[in-house]
This record gives structure tokens, sequence and C-alpha cells, in this order.
């Protein structure tokens, strides 16, 4: 005992002084546990919960004090997990697109069941202009959802500048995305046209988030030349074939400034879930979900696979052994 008539212990790994004839229940609720709640080890032994409230301390015990499953609030702070681009935050890291669905009704449901707070419109193909034909706006509501216009099916940067530049005119958007496609067959961006149109644009006060080949060098190049987001494609453009190269999404998340998303490829949950198991900010995705068999629940996968996958990569994977490891230690087995 110490002169203040204190005690030293060890609780949870951590040093602390408490009051001499302190019990465990008057410790757990200090530390804001209920003791009704709590399970305890003492020197390794576990004491029983009926015994708490006069188990005295002693000096120098070691303590694990935990709530018990059921006991405690084992819940994960999701809710406040966001993510930033061009100074807008979001707390959904899954943006849909707009294209091959049955109808816009059909869209919009699918939207609601993804959680996504951004949709992509190719503003060359979808109507968001003219009120004389049926427009997405009916159906997403703009001013709940952010429109991310893009550039399907340009081919050169003049054709994206141009499309991106009329867009701003009509609706005053400025975070864009862009992709400058290089041929028909694979639907492959040709980077040196992509490069040379994010940097006009950039210029020009857009913020784009650019569709790219998934090498880490070119990013660098995108978001030196002003992409405010870096959108490498996990496999080609509709073909639903999940990430075809780990190794270049991941160099291309841990050199990045800027936020990455996977975009095009993505089939099915478990490679939305892989995507952000990378590290990547989000995922961007349309025909996985537009071209399922049921377009609705198939949001509701992505959404869930896109939120495990974020909630796996913060929480940190084991390393992986080459060897079994038996769940329980073999040591000391009678
Ligand atoms: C770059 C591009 O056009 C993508 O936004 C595409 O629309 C999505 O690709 P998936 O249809 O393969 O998800």
């Amino acid at each position: 005992m110490h002169n203040d008539g204190t005690i030293s212990i060890i609780v949870n790994g951590e040093h602390k002084r408490v009051r001499a004839g302190q019990t465990i229940a008057e410790l757990a609720a200090e530390i804001g546990l209920v003791p009704e709640k709590v399970a305890v080890e003492r020197n390794l032994e576990v004491v029983p919960r009926s015994t708490l409230h006069e188990t005295k301390l002693h000096d120098g015990d070691e303590l694990e004090i935990v709530h018990f499953v059921g006991g405690g609030d084992h819940g994960v702070a999701v809710d406040e997990d966001r993510w930033e681009v061009a100074g807008k935050r979001f707390r959904s890291r899954l943006i849909v697109g707009t294209g091959k669905y049955k109808d816009m009704a059909q869209n919009a449901a699918a939207v609601e069941a993804s959680g996504a707070e951004i949709v992509t419109v190719a503003v060359r193909r979808v109507n968001v202009t003219d009120p004389k034909a049926p427009m997405l706006t009916d159906y997403i509501d703009p001013k709940k959802i952010t429109y991310l216009p893009n550039t399907a099916g340009c081919f050169t940067a003049e054709d994206a500048i141009r499309t991106l530049r009329l867009a701003r005119e009509a609706g005053g958007w400025e975070l864009v995305k862009l992709e400058v496609l290089g041929e028909a067959r694979t639907l492959y961006p040709d980077m040196v046209e992509t490069l040379r149109a994010t940097e006009i644009l950039a210029k020009e006060g857009f913020k784009p988030m650019v569709y790219c080949v998934d090498d880490p060098i070119a990013a660098k190049r995108l978001e030196d030349v002003g992409a405010v987001a870096i959108m490498p494609l996990g496999a080609p453009i509709g073909s639903g074939l999940g990430i075809q190269n780990k190794v270049t999404i991941r160099l291309i998340v841990e050199g990045a400034k800027v936020p990455v998303l996977v975009d095009a490829g993505v089939g099915t949950a478990s490679d939305a879930a892989a995507a952000m198991e990378l590290g990547c900010d989000g995922v961007l995705m349309n025909t996985a979900i537009a071209e399922a068999k049921d377009p609705i629940l198939m949001a509701h996968a992505m959404r869930a696979a896109v939120e495990a996958g974020r909630l796996a990569y913060r929480a940190g994977r084991m390393g992986k052994r080459r060897y079994a490891d038996p769940s329980s230690p073999l040591a000391g087995l009678i």
C-alpha cells in the first residue's frame, strides 16, 4: 500500500492506482462498466460474478475486465466512418450506375436498396435536363442523391471535355466522372487522352474523378494533374470478372493521397468486399446490380459487401500461415 492509501494494480494491461479495500465491482463501475455485466479474471483466475461485490483488490493484482457477450455494447462505430471527395463527405462507399436497368423505377429502387448517396449518369445517354421526356431526376431525387455525370461513350479528350462542359452548363455539375475509352472492343481507358482531359478539366475548375487502368504510376500522374479520385478498373466494363489484379490495386491505394474507388468489372458481392478489403475508399458498379436476376436483392447484397469489406479492412486481417495452428492451444493438455 502507498502512503496515500492507494494500491497499484494492472487493469486490462494498464497500470492504475486505486483505493485500498476497493472491490472489483466498484472498480468495474469506475471504469465505466456495469458490474453485473462483466467477466473478470484476476491473476489469470476467473472471479465468479456473484462475488464481485465483496472481492477486494490487492496490491499487485492483474485484472482483465470485459463486458461479456450479451452484456455490453459491442457495436462498432460504423456510422462514424465517412469518406470525402473534393470537400464533400459521404457515408456510403458504394456508387451505382444508371444504365442497363429495365426502367427508371427499377433503377431508383436499386439505388434505394444499395444505400448509395452518389449515382453516376452517362450525360450523353440519360435524360437529366429535358423536362419534355422522362427524366431520371423524377425517380432519383437530386436533392438527396449526388449526381455524378460521366463521359461514357467518349473516345477522345475533346469529346469528354465537350460533354462535361455541356453538363456543367445544364446542371452546374463540377464533380464529374471522366472516362476516355481507347477502343470499343475492350472499353479500356486511353490513358494518354485521359491524362490530357484530366489536366484541362482541372484547370477549368472541374473536380474529375477519373476512370483509369490499374497502374500505380498512371494513378500518380492523374493525381499530379488534378484528379480528385482515382478509379481503376477491376476488370473490363460489364465483364463481371471481379478484381483481376489485387496487387496493383493495393499499390494504387498505398500511393494515393486522393480516394481510390474500384470502377468496373465487379460481378458479385465478394468482388466488392475484396476491393474494400484492399483499402479502397469505395466501389462503383453498374452491370452487377442491373443485370442480376433480382437487381434489388443484389443492391442489398452489394451494400452489405461494401460495408463488410470496409469493416474487415479497418479491423486488420490476421496474418496468413503456411501450416495449421490449433484454435485451442495444445500446451498443458491433460
Ligand atoms: C467506367 C465505366 O463506364 C463504369 O462506370 C461502368 O459503368 C461500370 O462498370 P460495370 O458495369 O462493370 O460495373
